[in-house]
């Protein structure tokens, strides 16, 4: 780092520059050692600029004394990996019918490829990091989904996370990153909505925060309108809006957990544009809060 004399007609911008650090200041006092829940998908974790700009984010997290745990997703890997063997994806309600070939080979993407390549990303930053799926320590256990009585294969229901693992990686310093990938009392694999996962760890691990990072600026109004982003919304609100078509598609199971992890205890719930660079930094310590919060309305 270039270590340089103060001058005097730089002045103004040194001092500029200290004032964005503490505007910081209280909002690095207000999370010193709570949990924040990060939902990692969408262009974030495909384009290698974002990739970098997120782990950084997260890294400074961690730094200024936050605890930071990464649910990361892979939809989009799975669907390549699967089209290359020639095979077709199927969703039903955003959920993926999983063969027992298709489980295989998300099992492989989420949990190799993918969480091991974030751990590394971490460990770039010296940032200690531990990848886990759902299946070690039996820290998810799930039961076979049945939507509306379909059948559609080795998709989970989360019936219970346990967070010891999770605790004790954090209270030796690591970051974990958990594969949306869990497991029964039979020891079946189940494949899980990434969604699902980050809203249910939210609540086991007491967290203040669950951030999802999406493809879009946030819950918007009108959907077609990029700049009719819904800057707050109340868990009341959150039935109304899927009732009356505002939200639809892939928001719907976001929403849905946004809303049941506050009810269930987490603080507060963000959905924040990932194709924003450093949009963990500009929610978390900035007075300018981004995308759409999800709040209980007594507040
Ligand atoms: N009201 C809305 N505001 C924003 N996005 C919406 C809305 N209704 C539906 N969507 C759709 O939901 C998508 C986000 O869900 P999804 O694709 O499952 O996200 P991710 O891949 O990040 O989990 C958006 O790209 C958009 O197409
Ligand atoms: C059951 C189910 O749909 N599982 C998801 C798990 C990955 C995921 O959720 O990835 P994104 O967050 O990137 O969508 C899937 O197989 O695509």
């Amino acid at each position: 780092m270039e270590n340089t004399v103060l001058k005097e007609g730089n002045m103004d911008k040194y001092i500029n520059q200290a004032k964005t650090l503490l505007e910081a200041l209280p909002y690095i006092q207000q999370f010193n050692n709570k949990i924040v829940v990060i939902k990692y998908g969408g262009s974030a974790m495909i384009d290698e600029d974002l990739k970098k700009s997120v782990i950084k984010d997260i890294t400074m997290m961690k730094m200024v004394g936050m605890k930071p745990v990464v649910v990361h997703g892979g939809g989009k890997k799975i669907s390549e990996t699967l089209a290359k063997m020639g095979k077709e994806s199927v969703f039903l309600d955003g959920l993926r019918v999983t063969d027992d070939e298709t489980m295989e080979i998300a099992e492989m993407v989420l949990s190799g490829n993918i969480n091991k390549g974030i751990v590394q990303m971490f460990h770039e930053q010296g940032i200690p990091a531990v990848g886990i799926s759902g299946k070690d320590a039996n820290t998810i256990i799930a039961e076979k989904k049945m939507p509306e009585g379909k059948d559609i294969g080795w998709v989970g229901e989360i019936q219970k996370v346990n967070p010891e693992l999770m605790l004790t990686l954090m209270e030796e310093g690591f970051v974990p990153v958990i594969a949306p990938i869990a497991t029964d009392e039979h020891h079946h694999t189940y494949n899980i909505n990434a969604d699902y996962v980050a809203s249910a760890v939210g609540v086991a691990l007491k967290a203040e925060k669950v951030v999802y990072l999406t493809d879009v600026e946030g819950v918007l109004r009108n959907i077609n309108d990029p700049d009719s982003v819904l800057s707050r919304i109340a868990v009341e609100d959150v039935d109304r809006l899927i009732d009356n078509k505002v939200i639809q598609g892939g928001m719907i199971p976001k929403l849905q957990n946004c809303k049941k992890s506050i009810l269930e205890g987490v603080n507060r719930v963000h959905i924040l544009d990932g194709r924003q660079e450093h949009c963990l930094l500009l929610e978390l310590f900035t007075n300018s809060g981004i995308g759409t919060m999800i709040y209980k309305s007594e507040e």
